[in-house]
């Protein structure tokens, strides 16, 4: 069984439609799924307050993210909006406190993935999944891009290689069904890869990091 954490930030509910997407995705394939939100800050600016208050309303029975949701998963899904072409601040600030988790290699060689919600297109979901990207290159996890073969990603709207990507033109709810498409693919691929790195994990001395004589050596503990 693989385990995923699907761990998202969401104002105007485009980001959550992708998450009960890829949690739908996750658990008809046969994984162990948490979705989790990561904590609101003081003081959102907040564009749409009706949306807003009704994901509210609808994620309330969401737990928030917490670190023993990323060493708990063997593939990590987060999905952001796009914030002057950065992921939104919360989603940072979970990032800032993976600390205690990240530093003593408790998230390596996990199968992280990136998704992002844009109001324009060009306007950031790409910059915003590759800076995903480098925070995932600090945790030493593996990073699942999409590609680009599936036919899906080729649609109009859909933000191709490095992660899904919506354009929600400032309306909630607004993703499409291309965009359904290609989480669903991204969740797929994710899962692929996590239970591929699961299994060739397993020792097999010679071959991997994971042999007594290296882990000494390189003094890791995972
Ligand atoms: C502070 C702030 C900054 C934003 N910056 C961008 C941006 O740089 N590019 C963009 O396309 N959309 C930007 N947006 C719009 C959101 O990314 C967009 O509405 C997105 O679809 C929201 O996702 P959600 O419905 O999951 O909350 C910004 C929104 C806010 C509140």
């Amino acid at each position: 069984m693989t385990n995923i954490s699907i761990i998202f930030h969401s104002r105007s509910g485009n980001i959550y439609q992708l998450v009960e997407k890829a949690a739908q995705t996750a658990r008809a394939a046969g994984a162990e799924v948490r979705v989790r939100k990561v904590a609101e800050l003081p003081d959102p600016m907040i564009l749409d307050k009706q949306a807003y208050q009704d994901l509210a309303t609808a994620t309330a029975d969401i737990p928030e993210a917490g670190l023993d949701d990323l060493v708990w998963a063997d593939a990590i899904m987060i999905g952001t909006p796009v914030h002057y072409g950065l992921p939104a601040p919360q989603i940072l600030n979970f990032f800032d406190h993976t600390g205690p988790v990240a530093i003593p290699g408790k998230l390596m060689n996990k199968a992280v993935s990136a998704f992002a919600s844009g109001s324009m297109p060009h306007a950031g979901q790409q910059a915003t999944i590759l800076a995903l990207h480098n925070a995932f290159c600090h945790w030493g996890s593996v990073i699942v891009s999409n590609g680009s073969a599936a036919a899906v990603l080729h649609q109009p709207g859909n933000g191709a290689p490095y992660g899904t990507g919506t354009i929600s033109r400032h309306e909630a709810n607004s993703v499409t069904d291309d965009n359904l498409g290609a989480i669903e693919y991204q969740t797929l691929r994710t899962l692929q890869v996590a239970g591929a790195l699961k299994r060739g994990l397993e020792p097999e001395p010679g071959i991997t990091l994971v042999s007594e004589e290296r882990l000494r050596k390189f003094g890791l503990d995972i």
